[in-house]
This record gives structure tokens, C-alpha cells and sequence, in this order.
């Protein structure tokens, strides 16, 4: 029988573990076994739980001891207008999000660099790294290790490559703290976020350094990655895609759309997201980027805890006055670690997918590369639009009243 009560009857008897029921029905049933368990154990009722669109075999790959799906609202902004090296013209931009008043935002940004006549974005970097530590007797090891490494780059290349067809091996930047070595492999992943890929590249390439020098693997991430933790070496040396989008806002757009000036954004950028953020001893210096970063995150299929990487964004303002006398308002974000992908991890999904055909942008492109590099420069100016939008708010004081208004 592989009815969810019966399924439900023998995981409580201990006949079966809650990790199994895929062993012993459909994916569907399995879940919903797993649902009337935690209904009647926790005495819950999982109705909109266990209420997904999808069939849940395709969830295969991203999730375990599924019981059903968390559903996020979503919206679009935009259009979103970017002059990109690899993103170009008009595109809405899916956001996820429960905070009431971030799209509006968003949007109002949008509007305001669309009226300007758009963004430029590029990505000037792109590398996805994964750095494991090895144990060495002490400084002359791992010293002797640091140069085989050096001397060694295209053999430690062949390795690393021979677990993938399209991921390459750009560099591997060493650092040692006494007896212990790390060694940063950096990756271009094409359109993968590339976490999975350089994982398995990385260790194919460690057992050659093993066998070659004297130091032993410890652990495959030593945590110079720096995977999910807030890093000064992402913000510094990048991590996936480092990406910069700017726009020029003629100072009456300012005016007429964000009810203040550009002196006065200026001036709340300079006090509040540099000055401010450096006080506080804080890695982002900007205003909300991870607002727009994990809300396109939610939609498009990325790994929703690499935002942290996204969170050190730094937010550039500033007042340039024109011959006229009047003055504009330059405004620029730069994302130094945006992990994103088109292809693999959650960009399967098939909500996820459609946010990504809505952008253009489903799966890999052409050449590899392009299609997460767009993606990255798109949610760079979905960034620059918070910030715009949400400077603009706390200039002219009008925050707190926007989430009166909207948020709650
Ligand atoms: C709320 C607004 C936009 C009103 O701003 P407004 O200028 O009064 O709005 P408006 O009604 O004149 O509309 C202007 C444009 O905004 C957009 N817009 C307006 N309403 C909507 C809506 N319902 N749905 C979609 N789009 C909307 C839309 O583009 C519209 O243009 P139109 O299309 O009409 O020509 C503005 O006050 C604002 O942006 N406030 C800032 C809110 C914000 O950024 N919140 C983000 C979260 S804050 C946070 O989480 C982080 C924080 C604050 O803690 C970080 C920190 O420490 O800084
Ligand atoms: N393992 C880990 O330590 C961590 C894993 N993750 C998880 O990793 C997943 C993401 O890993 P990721 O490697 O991106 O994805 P996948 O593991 O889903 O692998 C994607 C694969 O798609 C293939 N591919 C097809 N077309 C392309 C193309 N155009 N560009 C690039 N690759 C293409 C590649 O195969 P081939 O290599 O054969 O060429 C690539 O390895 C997420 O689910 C994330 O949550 C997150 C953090 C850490």
C-alpha cells in the first residue's frame, strides 16, 4: 500500500524513515505522507502547504523530506532599461518579496533612470571560488606546497577541468596562516552560479596536490571561499560576478520624481551609507541592494543565502552641476560577489524558470557566460533603482510614511 495514511502509519511505527517514502510511492504521495505526519504531530492543518503547482519529482534535485512549497508573492518591475556589455534594452524585472512598498520603490527608481534615458552595467570580474585549507608541518612545507601550486597551474587546470565541460579554471591565489595553507580556486562557471562545479572541479584538483606535495586536505572549504558568510575578500577580490551599473538623473527628474534634490541625495548618501556604514563597521555601504538582490533571488532560482555575499554592495551619489547651473545626479552601485546562474541549482523550477523567461534569459546562452551576465547586470540596475528610490525617500522624509502607506 503506498497510500499518504499508510506511509503516514509506518514512518510513526518506525518502519519506514521520513527520508524514504520516494523509495516507496510517487513523489507526491510521498509528500503528502510527510504532511498528514507533521499534521498529526504538530496538530496543524498544511492545506496551502501542500497547495504547489509543480509535480514534486522535479523538485528531485533541490530539496529533501519535501511536504510542499512556500509560496512568495511575486510582482515585476520596470521596465528595467539597461545598456549592458552582455544585458540590452527594455526588460520587467521579477521580484518575490513579502515587504510591502519594495516594488513601488523599485519601480519609482526604474521610472526615474528610464526618463533619464537608462544604465549602463558591466560585469568587470567574474570568478566563482572555492578555497580548501590543507595541514602542512609548518612554514617550509608550506612554502614548498605555495610553489609546487605556482609551478603547476596547467596540470592543476586538467584536473580540476576534467570534471566538467564547461566550467574553466582561471587562477588559484594561495594564502598561508602558519601551518595551515589555502588555496583560492577561482572558476569561470559560464552560466552556472558555479558553487556545485567548483566544488567537484576543486576536489578533483586537490587529490593532485596531495600526491605532489606534502600537505593534506583538511576540509574542501576552508572558508577563504567565502561561501555564505559576510567577507571582506568578496567585497575586495569579487566572488561570481563583480558588476557596476550607473545613471545620470537630470537634477528637475530629481525634483519631479523623488520630491528632493540631488545636493540633498547626495548629501544622505555621503552621511548615511559611507560615513555611516563605516561607523557601524559595516561591509555594505549602500542603502538596501540585498532588498532588490534576495527578492530577485526568490524569483529567478539562486541560492537564496548567497544575498550575504550581495550585502556589500557600495552605493556611489554624487552632485555634478552643468554649465547651465543646474545639477545632476550621478548614481552608481557596484556589486563586488554577485553569484547568479541561468542554469542549474533553482533556475530549473518551474516558477523560477518563467521569471526567467520573462527576462530572456532561461537557461545558457550564447556564448556561455552571457546569459548570467546579463542576468547580473539587470539586478545591478534593479539595485541602483532601490537605492535611487529609497534615497530619495529619506531625503525628502518620506520613508516612514510610504510604509504606512504600503507596508503594513
Ligand atoms: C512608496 C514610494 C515609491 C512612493 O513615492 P511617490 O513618489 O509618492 O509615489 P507616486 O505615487 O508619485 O508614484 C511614483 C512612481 O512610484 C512607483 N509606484 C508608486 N506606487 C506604486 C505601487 N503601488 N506599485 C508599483 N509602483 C508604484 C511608480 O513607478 C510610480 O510612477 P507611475 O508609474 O505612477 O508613473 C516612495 O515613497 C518610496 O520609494 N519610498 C521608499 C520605500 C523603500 O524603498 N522601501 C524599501 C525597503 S526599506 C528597508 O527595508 C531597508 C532600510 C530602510 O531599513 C535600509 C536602510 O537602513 O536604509
Ligand atoms: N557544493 C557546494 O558546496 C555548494 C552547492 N550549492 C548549490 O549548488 C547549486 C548550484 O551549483 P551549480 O554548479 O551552479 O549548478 P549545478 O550543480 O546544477 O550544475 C550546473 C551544470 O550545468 C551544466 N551546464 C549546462 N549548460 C551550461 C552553461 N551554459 N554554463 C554552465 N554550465 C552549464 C554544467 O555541467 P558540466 O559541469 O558538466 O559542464 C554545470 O556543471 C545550487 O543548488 C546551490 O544551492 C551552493 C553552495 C555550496
Amino acid at each position: 500500500m503506498t497510500d499518504p495514511e499508510t506511509l503516514a502509519d509506518r514512518v510513526q511505527e518506525g518502519d519506514l524513515r521520513i527520508h524514504e517514502l520516494e523509495d516507496h510511492a510517487d513523489h507526491d504521495t510521498a509528500a503528502a505522507a510527510r504532511r498528514l505526519l507533521v499534521e498529526r504531530e504538530s496538530g496543524t492543518d498544511l492545506e496551502a502547504i501542500g497547495d504547489y503547482a509543480f509535480d514534486a519529482e522535479r523538485a528531485e534535485p533541490n530539496i529533501e523530506n519535501m511536504i510542499g512549497a512556500a509560496q512568495v508573492p511575486m510582482g515585476v518591475v520596470g521596465p528595467v532599461p539597461v545598456d549592458g556589455g552582455a544585458a540590452d534594452g527594455d526588460h520587467y524585472l521579477p521580484l518575490a518579496t513579502t515587504e510591502g512598498a519594495l516594488l513601488a520603490s523599485v519601480n519609482r527608481g526604474l521610472g526615474v533612470i528610464r526618463s533619464a534615458g537608462g544604465a549602463d552595467a558591466r560585469v568587470t570580474k567574474n570568478g566563482m571560488t572555492r578555497a580548501p585549507v590543507f595541514r602542512v608541518a609548518g612554514v617550509a612545507e608550506a612554502a614548498e606546497t605555495v610553489d609546487w601550486v605556482s609551478q603547476n597551474l596547467e596540470a592543476l587546470a586538467e584536473a580540476a577541468e576534467s570534471t566538467t565541460s564547461h566550467g574553466e579554471l582561471l587562477d588559484i591565489e594561495p594564502y598561508v596562516v602558519g601551518d595551515s595553507v589555502y588555496l583560492r580556486f577561482a572558476y569561470d562557471t559560464k552560466d552556472a552560479m558555479g558553487m556545485n562545479m567548483a566544488t567537484i572541479a576543486t576536489g578533483e584538483a586537490c587529490e593532485l596536490v596531495e600526491r605532489e606535495t606534502p600537505a593534506s586536505l583538511v576540509a574542501l572549504s576552508g572558508n577563504m571561499c567565502s561561501d555564505k558568510k559576510p567577507a571582506a575578500i568578496n567585497a575586495v577580490e569579487g566572488r561570481g560576478r563583480s558588476v557596476t551599473a550607473d545613471a545620470v538623473i537630470p537634477g528637475e527628474l530629481v525634483e519631479d520624481r523623488l520630491h528632493t534634490t540631488a545636493d540633498a541625495i547626495a548629501e544622505a548618501n555621503t552621511r548615511k551609507n559611507l560615513v555611516g556604514s563605516a561607523k557601524a563597521g559595516s561591509l555594505g555601504f549602500n542603502a538596501h541592494a540585498a532588498n532588490v538582490v534576495g527578492a530577485a533571488f526568490l524569483a529567478t532560482g539562486q541560492d537564496e543565502a548567497q544575498v550575504v555575499e550581495a550585502a556589500n554592495t557600495i552605493t556611489t551619489m554624487d552632485a555634478r552641476e552643468r554649465e547651465d547651473g543646474t545639477t545632476d545626479l550621478y548614481a552608481s552601485v557596484s556589486l563586488a560577489s554577485l553569484e547568479v546562474g541561468t542554469v542549474g541549482g533553482g533556475t530549473k523550477l518551474p516558477t523560477q524558470a518563467e521569471a526567467l523567461d520573462v527576462l530572456g534569459l532561461r537557461g545558457g546562452g550564447d556564448p556561455p557566460g552571457s546569459n548570467a551576465d546579463a542576468l547580473a547586470e539587470i539586478i545591478a540596475v534593479g539595485a541602483l533603482a532601490g537605492e535611487l528610490s529609497l534615497l530619495g525617500a529619506l531625503a525628502s522624509n518620506h520613508l516612514a510614511s510610504a510604509h504606512e502607506d504600503l507596508g503594513r
